[in-house]
């Protein structure tokens, strides 16, 4: 039975889409049934762990069986909002931005990049992956106009906290933040901080550990 909560904590949120992408490279291969414990050995952890996440989403298993693979995959791209299209504008088209609009996988996961902004009058009127970057000055209003609730912003660290006022001035709901910079908000806003650098410590420290 579904949690009624929709407050799913964050490290069951974080194992998820790796459940997901497992089930879905099941279904490619033809398999009808995944049971929580062929997951649960893939992903090395319990079993009773899987089944505890997966009741958050509503998808019921039978007994011996398990779960129906494309009822699963179904439930959960639905879940964890991957198969609803989030249009989004993205501040900073330089090194990082400019990959983020090269990456065609982004709208697999439900992330549509609409419009790109920088202040480099270089890139104005120019075009990455079919996406144009605007001035910023162009900014105001049109998160509004274009329907867009979502902000990336992977500008130098030390213009983030402008970029986020901004953002946040005009209309955007959600930020996913690449700078280092911790930005502040109000509460309502939401904000996703990632990294690939501390990803890159923690491998690292795992290495270096070992030695
Ligand atoms: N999260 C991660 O894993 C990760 C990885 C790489 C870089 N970064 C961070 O992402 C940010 C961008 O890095 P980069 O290597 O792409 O830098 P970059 O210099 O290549 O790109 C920055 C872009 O922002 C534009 N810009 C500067 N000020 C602006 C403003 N006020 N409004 C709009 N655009 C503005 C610049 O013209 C440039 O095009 C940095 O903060 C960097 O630390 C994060």
């Amino acid at each position: 039975m579904a949690n009624d909560s929709k407050i799913v904590p964050v490290p069951v949120l974080r194992r998820m889409p790796a459940y997901l992408s497992f089930v879905k490279t099941l279904q490619k291969q033809g398999e009808k049934y995944v049971s929580s414990t062929r997951i649960a050995e893939y992903m090395e952890i319990d079993a009773t762990q899987v089944t505890k996440d997966l009741s958050h989403t509503g998808i019921s298993g039978k007994t011996r069986v398990g779960y129906e693979v494309d009822n699963f995959v179904e439930i959960l791209d639905d879940f964890l909002g991957f198969n609803k299209m989030n249009n989004a504008f993205l501040v900073g088209a330089g090194s990082l931005g400019g990959a983020l609009l090269q990456d065609k996988g982004l709208r697999n996961f439900g992330l549509n990049i609409q419009k790109a902004f920088d202040v480099d009058k270089s890139k104005i009127g120019t075009k990455i992956n079919d996406v144009e970057i605007f001035h910023i000055d162009q900014f105001r209003g049109m998160p509004t106009e274009c329907n867009v609730a979502i902000g990336i912003i992977t500008v130098p660290a030390d213009c983030a906290q402008a970029v986020a006022d901004l953002m946040v001035a005009w209309g955007i709901k959600a930020i996913w933040n690449f700078t280092p910079a911790r930005i502040k908000v109000p509460a309502h806003i939401a904000v996703q901080n990632s990294t690939i650098y501390t990803n890159l410590a923690i491998l690292f420290n795992k290495l270096h550990g070992q030695e």
